[in-house]
């Protein structure tokens, strides 16, 4: 679905962004849009820029090119910085605190603080209240820290890699209380993972970037249905010439079948058995050809506007 005329503000978009650092840009010429109401995952390998895009668009990092807009505004502490709630890589929470005081310095920051909502969060993972954070263990302050994040009751959470040091149950439970409040509260979820089966279950949204710009951006649906993974026999080196008049993201050979995943411009000749795509397939393929052409929905597009603004 195209989110473009809605009266909803894009929860992100950002236009030509780039951060540099000493060794060179970290992230350049990004421009994508997610629509608001989505749970969107961010998807690249190691030192894409993941966490220097979302840095920008909580305002821990300032561009050094292009434009980043949280609902409309730049990040900052004001309304867009309100609105928004970011647990980072390193989860960091004050050691000393215990679990209860951690949640009562939510609940005293935080206008809209739904405790029940934290404390049933930290609860089901029995985590005890009195225990001081330094104490847990790193999944049991994932926890404490999503709790926190989530207790916020954000219109836009962004997760870094929330998933990395949980426990399958626990990753289960917790990306379904995710979901669950999620949809109640139509909140925005940006979460990066490198964790691509889980996404599947959790995102409707998809943002892939490497090397510091966006190969891949829109509706899962939309990006699962314009592929399709083709086997067939293969003749030898390099893609057949029945597929040259189609995008062919990524094609292997091995022995002597050949598989390649397109993106079909039409009906494809030659004998191909046909099957839809996982989208850890899409993915892995787009993460392993760095020079297939970028595939951008158009829900996904950044206006041009978003940087005179
Ligand atoms: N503060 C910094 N100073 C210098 N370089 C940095 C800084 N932060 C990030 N970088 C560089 O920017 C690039 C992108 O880093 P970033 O942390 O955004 O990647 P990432 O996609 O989040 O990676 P990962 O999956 O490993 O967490 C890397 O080359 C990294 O070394």
């Amino acid at each position: 679905m195209d989110n473009r005329g809605a009266a909803e503000e894009p929860a992100i978009e950002a236009y030509g962004l780039g951060k540099r650092f000493r060794r060179g840009w970290a992230l350049k010429d990004c421009s994508f849009r997610l629509p608001a109401g989505r749970i969107c995952g961010l998807v690249g390998p190691n030192g894409a820029g993941k966490t220097t895009l979302m840095g920008m668009a909580v305002n821990l990092l300032k561009p050094t090119a292009g434009t980043v807009r949280v609902f409309g505004e730049t990040p900052g502490p004001e309304n867009a910085g309100r609105r928004t709630a970011f647990l980072a890589q390193e989860k960091p929470l004050f050691r000393r605190f215990t679990v209860a005081e951690t949640l009562r310095m939510g609940r005293e920051l935080n206008p809209g603080w739904d405790q029940r909502t934290a404390e049933e969060i930290v609860r089901s993972g029995d985590v005890p209240m009195g225990a001081r954070v330094g104490t847990l263990s790193g999944g049991q302050r994932t926890r404490v820290a999503f709790a926190l994040a989530f207790g916020r009751r954000p219109d836009l959470l962004i997760l870094d890699e929330p998933m990395s040091d949980l426990d399958p149950l626990v990753r289960h439970e917790l990306m379904a209380v995710l979901m669950a409040g999620a949809a109640e509260h139509g909140t925005t979820v940006l979460m990066s993972s490198h964790m691509l089966a889980d996404l599947e279950n959790i995102c409707d949204y998809l943002l892939v970037i490497a090397a510091g710009s966006v190969r891949m951006a829109g509706e899962v649906d939309e990006l699962l249905t314009c592929h399709t993974l083709l086997t067939g026999a293969g003749t030898g080196e390099g893609v057949p010439q029945e597929l040259a008049r189609h995008t062919v993201v990524e094609s292997r050979t091995s022995g002597r079948q050949i598989t390649a995943l397109v993106r079909p411009d039409g009906p494809v000749a030659g004998t191909w058995q046909a099957d839809a795509p996982s989208l850890e397939e899409v993915l892995l393929a787009y993460l392993r050809s760095p020079d297939a052409p970028p595939l951008i929905s158009p829900s996904a597009q950044a206006d041009p506007k978003v940087a005179a603004a």
